[in-house]
C-alpha cells in the first residue's frame, strides 16, 4: 500500500478565515454603496473563491453586477485581503498537533482549497503552515476546482499518491462533493461554514475537533 495522504481544505477547515474575509468584503462592496454583511452571512458566500463571493454579497443584496464592476471589484479585494494577511485568521484548534501526529506516523498531507493560490500560499506562509504540506492546489491550479473531482486528483498526482489511499477533510459540501466525485474517504469537520447542518453532507464520519483525527482513523478509512 502507498503512503496514505490526508487532503485538507483550507478556510473553514485548518484556519479559521472568516473575520478576514468579511472585512475584505465589506470594504470592497462599500465602494459600491452596498450595505455591509454580517459575520452569520459567511456561510452563504464562502466556499467558491473571491469572484463568486462577491457575487454572491450582491445577489444577498438585490444590486445587479456587471462584468466591469465586478473587475473592479475583484482587484480591491485581492488588494485588501492581501496587504491584511494573516489578520485575525486563526489556525482552528488541534491542527498542529494533529498535522504533527500525522506527519509522525508517515502521513503524508495537501491542501486543496478553493482559494486562489495566490491569496492560499501567503496565508498559510504567515500562519507557518506551509512548509508542513507536501502540495497545496488553490481554485486556479487547475482547469477545475471543487466539487469536480479533477481538483481532488490533480492534487493526489501533484503529491504521487494514490487515490485508494487518499482522505478529504472538509467544511463544506464542495469538499465532501469533490471527495465523493474522486471515490476517495471523506471527513466533513462541524465547526466551519457549512451552509446545510454538516450531517447532511454524507461525509463518511464527522469530526468535532482535530483531536479526534488520528493515525487510526485514517488508517481505518483506506
Ligand atoms: O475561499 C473560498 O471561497 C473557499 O476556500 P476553501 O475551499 O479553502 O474552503
Ligand atoms: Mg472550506
Amino acid at each position: 500500500m502507498k503512503t496514505p495522504l490526508v487532503i485538507f481544505d483550507l478556510d473553514g477547515t485548518l484556519v479559521d478565515t472568516a473575520p478576514d474575509l468579511i472585512d475584505s468584503l465589506n470594504h470592497t462592496i462599500a465602494a459600491a454603496d452596498l450595505q455591509p454583511v454580517a459575520y452569520e452571512d459567511i456561510t452563504h458566500l464562502v466556499g467558491q473563491g473571491v469572484r463568486m463571493m462577491i457575487a454572491r454579497a450582491f445577489h444577498l443584496r438585490n444590486t445587479p453586477l456587471d462584468d466591469e464592476l465586478a473587475a473592479r471589484l475583484f482587484d480591491r479585494f485581492m488588494a485588501h485581503y492581501k496587504a491584511n494577511m494573516p489578520g485575525k485568521s486563526k489556525v482552528y484548534p488541534g491542527v498542529i498537533d494533529c498535522l504533527d501526529r500525522l506527519a509522525c506516523a508517515g502521513v503524508r498531507l495537501a491542501v486543496c482549497t478553493n482559494k486562489l493560490e495566490e491569496l492560499a500560499l501567503p496565508l498559510m506562509q504567515g500562519l507557518g503552515l506551509a512548509s508542513r504540506f507536501d502540495v497545496i492546489t488553490g481554485g486556479d491550479t487547475f482547469a477545475v476546482r471543487k466539487p469536480d473531482a479533477g481538483h481532488i486528483l490533480g492534487t493526489i498526482e501533484k503529491a504521487g499518491a494514490d487515490p485508494a489511499c487518499s482522505i478529504m477533510i472538509g467544511d463544506s459540501i464542495n469538499d465532501i462533493l469533490a471527495a465523493q466525485n474522486a471515490r476517495i474517504g471523506s471527513i466533513a469537520v462541524s465547526f466551519g461554514y457549512s451552509d446545510v447542518p454538516v450531517v447532511d453532507l454524507n461525509a463518511d464520519i464527522v469530526i468535532d475537533h482535530f483531536d479526534d483525527l488520528t493515525v487510526q482513523v485514517i488508517r481505518k478509512m483506506i
